[in-house]
């Protein structure tokens, strides 16, 4: 299957997912000097509820944190988006070393890491059919910079001693991704793809202007988490 070694990472997906070659695939290089400011954009609207995390899972790619999505308890709306996402699961996506990581860069800078925040249309039926509709998927993006211990990242970290097994999850409930987020919201947006296989073109691209903070040490813990070496 895919991954992200040589044999079977990045460059090689196109061999099985031909999309990869598209008009609309992420991630990209968000170049800050040709983003245009669109007046009619909203502010983000996020109001998650808690009660509706269920358990953290390592799907062999990444760790990710699933939700109810069986009502509007936990929702996206307003800014680039019309109508109302639900939140399925966020996941983050990090490197080898502090040196590299996020999927996206800004103006070439790349990140340590990118927590991922996915929402679907609740115009369809499911995230699996909302996943191939092109207004299908809306994923907010928050870069995590080195600087200060992360209190709330831990929380997640320290789940993932748990799961070292792909395939593994364990509970993983009461918890507000909201404390995850940056204390600005401004936001650059466009219309792009899943990162991973099957690199479906239905994600509206919401990624934070302001990254949040994760330790050194936390930049490590990450590091040493291979989801499929532990397999
Ligand atoms: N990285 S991302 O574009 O936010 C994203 C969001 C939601 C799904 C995916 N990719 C997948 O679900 N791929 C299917 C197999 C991966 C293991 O779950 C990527
Ligand atoms: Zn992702």
């Amino acid at each position: 299957g895919w991954g992200y070694a040589d044999h079977n990472g990045p460059d090689k997906w196109c061999e099985n997912f031909p999309i990869a070659n598209g008009p609309r695939q992420s991630p990209i290089d968000i170049q800050t000097g040709g983003a245009s400011y669109a007046e009619s954009l909203k502010p983000l609207k996020l109001q998650y509820d808690p009660s509706t995390s269920l358990d953290i899972l390592n799907n062999g790619h990444s760790f990710q944190v699933t939700f109810a999505d069986d009502d509007d308890s936990s929702t996206l709306t307003e800014g680039p988006i019309s109508g109302k996402y639900r939140l399925k699961q966020f996941h983050f996506h990090w490197g080898a070393s502090d040196d590299k990581g996020s999927e996206h860069t800004v103006d070439g800078k790349c990140y340590p890491a990118e927590l991922h925040l996915v929402h679907w249309n609740t115009e369809y039926p499911s995230f699996g059919e909302a996943a191939s509709k092109p207004d299908g998927l809306a994923v907010v993006g928050v870069f995590l910079e080195n600087g200060a211990e992360n209190p709330n990242l831990q929380k997640v970290l320290d789940a993932m001693d748990a799961i070292k097994c792909k395939g593994k999850q364990t509970l993983f409930t009461n918890f507000d991704p909201t404390v995850l987020l940056p204390e600005s919201l401004d936001y650059w947006m466009y219309l792009g793809s899943l990162t991973t296989p099957p690199l479906l073109e239905s994600v509206t691209w919401i990624v934070c202007k302001q990254s949040i903070s994760i330790s050194t040490e936390q930049v490590l813990l990450m590091t040493q988490f291979i989801p499929v070496i532990q397999a």
